[in-house]
C-alpha cells in the first residue's frame, strides 16, 4: 500500500524524531537524497549548471545542502534567494563553503545584458551583502531568469510544507522562468504552489520532471491537479515514525491481489455472488449491455439483468439472467448496480434503494436517487459520480470539484453517509470515515463514452462477491484503470475494449 499522510501528522512525527536526534540530522537526511536523486538525474554531476531556488524556510535549506553536495562534487551551482536575510542560515554557509554563489532573486530584477558572470560572487559572503543582485534595467529578463533558462537542473526549494496559498509573484516568476526552461526541474519535498494536504492549486505551481518528497508521500502529490505538477515522485525514507491510519492509501499490485476473490473447491455461482444490474433504457440500452460486461468481469458468479434492454442484454452476454419483472421480483442477488442510461425512471432507483443489499448508484441514479433514503439505507451504498455528478449533487461547478476533488469526495460521503467514488484523472473513494483511496491505475484514455458504465458492473460485481464497498470502489478502479492501459496502448479505446481487457488485468495483479 502506498500512504500519504498529511501536514500536521508529518509535523508532529518530525518533532518526535528531532528531539531524539542531533540537530540538523534529519535536513541531513533530505539533502542526501535530495542529492542523489539529482545526480541520477544529471547522469554526469561535475561540470553541470545547477540552480537552486531557495524560500524563506527549511525547504529552501533543504535546497542549499544539497546543491552544497553537488558543489563538491564539481557542478557550478546558483542559490537564487527569494529573501537573502530569511534563507537558512546554515544551508547558505554549506554552500557557499563548497564554492556555491548566491544571487538575490527580487520581483523584476532586470539583468542588464545578463551576462554568465551575473551570478558569481565570492564564496563566503553575507546574503544580504550589497554585491547581491539585482542588477538593474528596464526591461528584459532577470538574473535569475537568465540564470534559470541557462540551467542543467533546477532544484525547487521555494517552499514546501509551509506554503501557504499560492506562489507570491517573485516566486511564480522564477516558477514561469523554470517551466520555460530547458533544465530538469526537481520539486524538493513538494512542488511550491501546491497544496500539500488536498492536492489544490491556486495560480503558479513549479512544474517538475520529478519530485523528492521526504519521509512521507503527502496527499496533494497523488491528487490531481497537483499530481500533474509533481511528475514523478520519489520518497527518501527520513525514519518518520507514521501512525497506522494514513490520510490518504493508493493500492498496489499486491493489496489488490488479496482483496480479489477468488472461487474456491466448494464455491458455485451462488455462493460466489450474484449481481443484479438494473441499468439501460430505450433510449440508452448501449449502457445496460456495458454495465452487465463490466460485471461479468468482476468476480460475481451470475449477473442479473432487469430493465428494458434485455434483447440487447442478451444478444451480446447469452450468459446474463435476465428478467422483465423489475428489481423487486427479479430474484435474489447480493448486490444492485442502478443508474447507467436509466433516464428517467425513478421508480426503478426507488425500488433497487429498498433492497437490503449492497447498492451501487451511477449515472442517472445518481439525480434520481433521494438523499435522505440513501442516508437511511442500513446495507452499504457506494456512488460513483464523475466531476460533473458530484458538482450537481453538491450544488456548486464542476471547476470547483474539479479543482478540490479531496475535498468534494468527503463531503458527498458525508452527506449521503455512503461511500463515494469520484472519477476522473485521480479516482478517490471516501467513506465517511478513514483513509481515502486514491487510483493512479488510469489513462486519459479512459475517457470516452460508456467506460463508466463497465465500471459500474465491474464495482458491482465485486460489492455481490462480498467485498466491502471502499475495497470494491477502489478495486474496481484499479482494475478498470489498468484494463484502460491495455486496452489503449497509445491508441483510442472504446468501452467495449476495455471491458474485454479486464480478465488481463486480473491476471497480471494475481501473478
Ligand atoms: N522539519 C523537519 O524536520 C524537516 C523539514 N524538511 C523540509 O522543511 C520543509 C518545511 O519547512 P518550513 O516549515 O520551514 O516551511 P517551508 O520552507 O515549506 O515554507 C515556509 C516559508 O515559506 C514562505 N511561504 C509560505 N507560503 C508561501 C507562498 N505561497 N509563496 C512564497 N513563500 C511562501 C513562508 O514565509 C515561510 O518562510 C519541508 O517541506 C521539507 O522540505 C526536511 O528538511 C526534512 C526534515
Ligand atoms: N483524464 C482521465 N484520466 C484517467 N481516467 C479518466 C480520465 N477521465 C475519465 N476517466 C475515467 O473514465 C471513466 C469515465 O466514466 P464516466 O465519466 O462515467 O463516462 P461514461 O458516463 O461515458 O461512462 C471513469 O472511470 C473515469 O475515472
Ligand atoms: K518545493
Amino acid at each position: 500500500m502506498r500512504t500519504a499522510y498529511g501536514v500536521e501528522t508529518v509535523r508532529a512525527t518530525e518533532r518526535q524524531l528531532m528531539a531524539r536526534l542531533p540537530e540538523g540530522t534529519l535536513m541531513q537526511r533530505a539533502a542526501a537524497g535530495l542529492a542523489v536523486a539529482s545526480a541520477d538525474l544529471l547522469g554526469r554531476v561535475y561540470g553541470s549548471r545547477v540552480v537552486l531556488l531557495v524560500g524563506s524556510g527549511d525547504n529552501g535549506g533543504d535546497a542549499l545542502y544539497a546543491g552544497a553536495r553537488l558543489a563538491r562534487r564539481g557542478a557550478g551551482v546558483t542559490a537564487l534567494l527569494l529573501a537573502p536575510e530569511r534563507a537558512h542560515a546554515g544551508g547558505l554557509a554549506a554552500l557557499r563553503r563548497a564554492g556555491g554563489t548566491t544571487v538575490h532573486s527580487p520581483a523584476g530584477g532586470r539583468a542588464a545584458g545578463a551576462t554568465e558572470g551575473a551570478a558569481d560572487r565570492p564564496a563566503g559572503g553575507s546574503a544580504s551583502d550589497p554585491a547581491e543582485r539585482p542588477a538593474g534595467g528596464p526591461a528584459g529578463p532577470t538574473a535569475a531568469e537568465v540564470l534559470i533558462e541557462r540551467a542543467d537542473l533546477v532544484l525547487d526549494g521555494i517552499v514546501g510544507i509551509g506554503g501557504k496559498g499560492g506562489l507570491r509573484p517573485d516566486a511564480a516568476r522564477l516558477a514561469e522562468a523554470a517551466e520555460r526552461s530547458r533544465a530538469a526541474v526537481i520539486a524538493v519535498d513538494l512542488p511550491s504552489g501546491v497544496d500539500a494536504d488536498t492536492g489544490q492549486v491556486h495560480g503558479a505551481a513549479i512544474r517538475a520532471d520529478l519530485t523528492v518528497t521526504f519521509g512521507t508521500h503527502k496527499p496533494g502529490l497523488l491528487i490531481d491537479p497537483a499530481r500533474d505538477f509533481a511528475g514523478t515522485v520519489r520518497l527518501v525514507d527520513i525514519g518518520l515514525d507514521l501512525p497506522e491510519e494514513p490520510a490518504l492509501e493508493a493500492l498496489q499490485h499486491a493489496d489488490v491481489a488479496r482483496l480479489l476473490p477468488v472461487p474456491g473447491p466448494e464455491s458455485d455461482k451462488y455462493r460466489r455472488g450474484v449481481v443484479g444490474i438494473a441499468a439501460g433504457s430505450a433510449r440508452y440500452p448501449g449502457a445496460a449491455v456495458l454495465a452487465v460486461a463490466g460485471a461479468l468481469h468482476g468476480g460475481a458468479g451470475a449477473v442479473r439483468y432487469v430493465g428494458p434492454a434485455g434483447d440487447a442484454v442478451l444478444a451480446r452476454f447469452p450468459e446474463t439472467l435476465v428478467s422483465d419483472l423489475g428489481p423487486a421480483k427479479a430474484g435474489r442477488v447480493q448486490s444492485w448496480v442502478v443508474g447507467p442510461g436509466a433516464g428517467d425512471d425513478a421508480a426503478t432507483v426507488a425500488q433497487v434503494l429498498e433492497a437490503d443489499v449492497p447498492v451501487l448508484i451511477d449515472a442517472d441514479g445518481l439525480r434520481l436517487a433521494d438523499r435522505d433514503t440513501v442516508r437511511a439505507r442500513t446495507a452499504l451504498t457506494l456512488m460513483t459520480p464523475h466531476a460533473g455528478e458530484a458538482a450537481a449533487l453538491l450544488g456548486v461547478a464542476r471547476a470547483e470539484v474539479e479543482g478540490a476533488r479531496l475535498s468534494a469526495v468527503r463531503e458527498l460521503a458525508a452527506r449521503y453517509r455512503a461511500t463515494v467514488l469520484l472519477k476522473g484523472s485521480t479516482t478517490l473513494v471516501a467513506a465517511e470515515e478513514g483513509a481515502v483511496r486514491v487510483n493512479a491505475t488510469g489513462t486519459s484514455w479512459l475517457a470516452t463514452a460508456g467506460s463508466g458504465d463497465v465500471l459500474s458492473g465491474l464495482a458491482g460485481s465485486l460489492l455481490a462477491a462480498g467485498l466491502p464497498a471502499r475495497d470494491a470502489g477502489s478495486v474496481a478502479a484499479y482494475l478498470h484503470g489498468l484494463a484502460g492501459r491495455y486496452a489503449a496502448d497509445g491508441a483510442p479505446v472504446g468501452a467495449q475494449d476495455v471491458a474485454k481487457a479486464i480478465a488481463r488485468a486480473w491476471r497480471d495483479v494475481r501473478d
